[in-house]
């Protein structure tokens, strides 16, 4: 059965008058075969008509789509009708023209005399054939809602969004008017969604039946579904053998949900009492070997030893997803690669900038430039080797995957691209790919190779489908690689709690880098809320000497994942600068005429520096020397111009004043 309607990885989140944010939805993620019948069931409250809202068009998401047929649901169209819980009838027109009004305009293609059969034969249906040329004043409540599913149902749409249709009818309207439904959406293969509050009638009328947690961040708790054979009878359906099973299964979800609620507002007490302004954190992650700091942190107790007590990790599924999930306010704080606090403060692409700092680095190097096996068969071990491949090739596109245009893996797989005369613009084609995806479009041929973290490296090199070109300790040894991002707003607004959250995961890559821990955190690693891999190729690197996959010995790299040793953990701002160059030597942002202010507020070495002096750990800044890269031209943070100006392969470069300090909103 084809998917029919796909809501997928819906997050909702609503900006409040006084600048906080609610999470309403989280990670919604639902498909709905044609002709389904699917009910929402949840507490008051929990999000089931925003979820509606958003499948009808009429609400935006936050982040994650809705799929009709195929197509992105951006708007209300015919396809869909909507009978809400408040009838919407026009109060000047009558029964037959409030009918009249969505037939006339939905089913314009029948000839007259058809639509109004159509009308005609609704009213009966819905029993108001005597009320037929009344005003909604005149009628019950009751009645009012007949006309809405009258009107709803005369213009056939392939989707039914029904919000408690039947709420307000007596017991006896409502069990014919259920009977009513089931039977037109079955001769019409109509597709319904309806929310409701009551269990007996989601069991009648249901496939699914879809059970949403409490909110805030309401998420899909369980969804049952309902074998009862079709055509249903309303006073048979509870003879079923596994009706009373099934209702004692809602019954048992839904007073669950009402003691967790219960839960939370005495919980709400233990924050106020703790002395940080917030100790309930979304934290998000990326599936790679260098989220241990993350992991290590709530496995160890580093979060509640520093009064985070109710940390969530979030497993994120794309870089995207977390920038725009600190963006919106979903997240509070997140592993982000190395430049994208500063891309976000710039306002990369269409954006307009966000200001979001960072103030530790959570790690360095662990990155490195696979290939396929099949170019390593065709003699390319060397950039200079991948060069001569494209110069014998021209007809051919060669594809490259980096997480994100950021990231240190698209900055410095275009460097060793660029040192090596391949213009990675022009040359090659860069696609921007997740990494736990990676090895999957090598294996189907969509990409030639990528810069990625591991393990997704190794994996590729375990499964004999490519071979590591480079590490990232042969191109720039020691740069930083994932960082903490929070938006700066936020830091304003809980800065113990900020702190708390530095202090913790400064523990936290203290224990990843003494070698004797790394086999109990490999353990963690590879469950599957976190990385979810197999241990053999997730202990390359990590544990194990490195296996590049070219047939030579594996070679110990004790600093490739690197979290703390060596001045680790400091923001350095020259570094920053370096990756300001490189943004703005492929075009991706203006070089900031005013870095030096953009690099303060963003690689915040003061509030790391805070955090270690409490700790009792030395505060050292980052060397502000010169350095270089492996092809040894030389970085001078004094003249960062002066650096872009010496590469033969860059874009034409901007330089801007960047105005940081323009109102922002909560992205989309
Ligand atoms: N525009 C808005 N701004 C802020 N919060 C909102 C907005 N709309 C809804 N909410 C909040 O989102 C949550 C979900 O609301 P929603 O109306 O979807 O719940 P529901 O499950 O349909 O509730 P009920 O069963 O009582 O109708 C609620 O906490 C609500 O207060």
């Amino acid at each position: 059965m084809s998917t029919f309607v796909e809501i997928d990885h819906v997050d909702k989140v609503f900006s409040l008058p006084n600048g906080d944010y609610y999470v309403a939805l989280k990670n919604i993620d639902l498909k709905i075969h044609q002709g389904e019948f699917v009910s929402l069931i949840g507490h008051s409250g929990c999000g089931k008509s925003t979820l509606l809202n958003i499948v009808a068009g009429l609400d935006r998401t936050t982040t994650g789509g809705v799929l009709l047929e195929g197509r992105q649901v951006t708007q209300p169209g015919p396809d869909r009708m909507v009978v809400f819980q408040n009838y919407s009838l026009l109060p000047w027109k009558t029964v037959y023209q409030n009918i009249a009004l969505a037939v006339d305009s939905a089913l314009k293609h029948l000839p007259n005399g058809e639509r109004r059969g159509i009308i005609e034969q609704h009213i009966d249906l819905v029993g108001l054939r005597h009320a037929r040329d009344k005003f909604p004043h005149e009628l019950s409540g009751g009645m009012k809602q007949r006309v809405a599913i009258a009107r709803a149902l005369a213009i056939r749409p392939k989707l039914l969004l029904l919000d408690e249709p039947f709420g307000a009818l007596d017991a006896l309207t409502r069990g014919n008017l259920q009977e009513q439904l089931m039977k037109i959406c079955q001769e019409s293969h109509v597709t319904c969604i309806m929310v409701t509050h009551d269990v007996d009638e989601a069991l009648l009328l249901s496939d699914r039946v879809v059970m949403l947690t409490n909110g805030p961040e309401a998420h899909i708790g369980q969804i049952l579904e309902v074998p009862i054979p079709r055509p249903r009878q309303r006073l048979e359906v509870v003879n079923h053998p596994r009706y009373y099973s099934l209702r004692s299964e809602m019954i048992y979800f839904l007073n669950q949900q009402k003691r967790a609620k219960r839960r939370q507002s005495q919980q709400k007490v233990a924050i106020a009492g703790n002395g940080l302004s917030k100790v309930n954190l979304d934290i998000g992650f990326i599936p790679l070997t260098d989220c241990a700091p993350l992991v290590v942190a709530k496995e160890k107790g580093f979060f509640a030893k520093h009064g985070l007590e109710q940390v969530t990790l979030s497993r994120e599924p794309s870089w995207k997803a977390i920038s725009e999930g600190v963006a919106s306010g979903r997240l509070d704080a997140a592993q982000m690669v190395a430049g994208m606090p500063l891309a976000m403060t710039l306002g990369v692409g269409s954006k307009a900038p966000l200001p979001v700092i960072t103030a530790l680095v959570l790690d360095r190097n662990g990155n490195a430039i696979t290939f396929s096996r099949h170019l390593f068969n065709r003699g390319v071990r060397t950039v200079a080797d991948f060069k001569a491949l494209l110069a014998d090739t021209p007809d051919r596109t060669h594809t490259l995957g980096m997480v994100h245009p950021a990231s240190m893996h698209n900055l410095l797989l275009r460097y060793w691209l660029a040192s090596g005369g391949i213009d990675p613009d022009h040359d090659v084609n860069l696609t921007v790919i997740p990494p736990a995806q990676m090895v999957s479009n090598l294996k189907a041929g969509n990409i030639d190779g990528y810069c990625v973290g591991e393990p997704w490296n190794s994996r590729a090199v375990y499964e004999g489908l490519g071979v590591v070109m480079a590490t990232d300790l042969d191109i720039w040894a020691g740069h930083p690689e994932k960082v903490l991002g929070v938006r700066e707003d936020w830091v304003n607004a809980h800065p113990e709690t900020h702190k708390a959250l530095v202090k913790a995961l400064l523990e936290a890559c203290d224990y990843c880098d003494d070698m004797r821990n790394r086999e109990e955190i490999l353990g963690w690693l590879c469950q599957p809320q976190y990385v979810g891999t197999d241990p053999t190729y997730t202990r390359m690197g990590f544990l194990d000497p490195y296996d590049r996959g070219t047939g030579a010995e594996p070679e110990w790299l004790p600093r490739f994942n690197q979290f703390h040793v060596d001045r680790a953990n400091c923001p350095g701002r020259a570094e920053g600068l370096w990756i300001l160059t490189q943004l703005a030597r492929w075009d991706m942002t203006p070089f900031p005429k005013n870095w030096v202010e953009i690099l303060e507020r963003v690689r915040r070495v003061d509030l790391y520096g805070a955090a270690v002096r409490e700790l009792g750990l030395p505060d050292l800044e980052l060397d502000r020397e010169p350095f270089q890269l492996f092809d040894k031209v030389v970085f001078d943070p004094d003249d960062p111009i002066g650096y872009l100006n010496k590469f033969s392969i860059c874009r034409d470069f901007r330089i801007e004043e960047i105005n940081i300090d323009v109102p922002t909103s909560v992205a989309a």
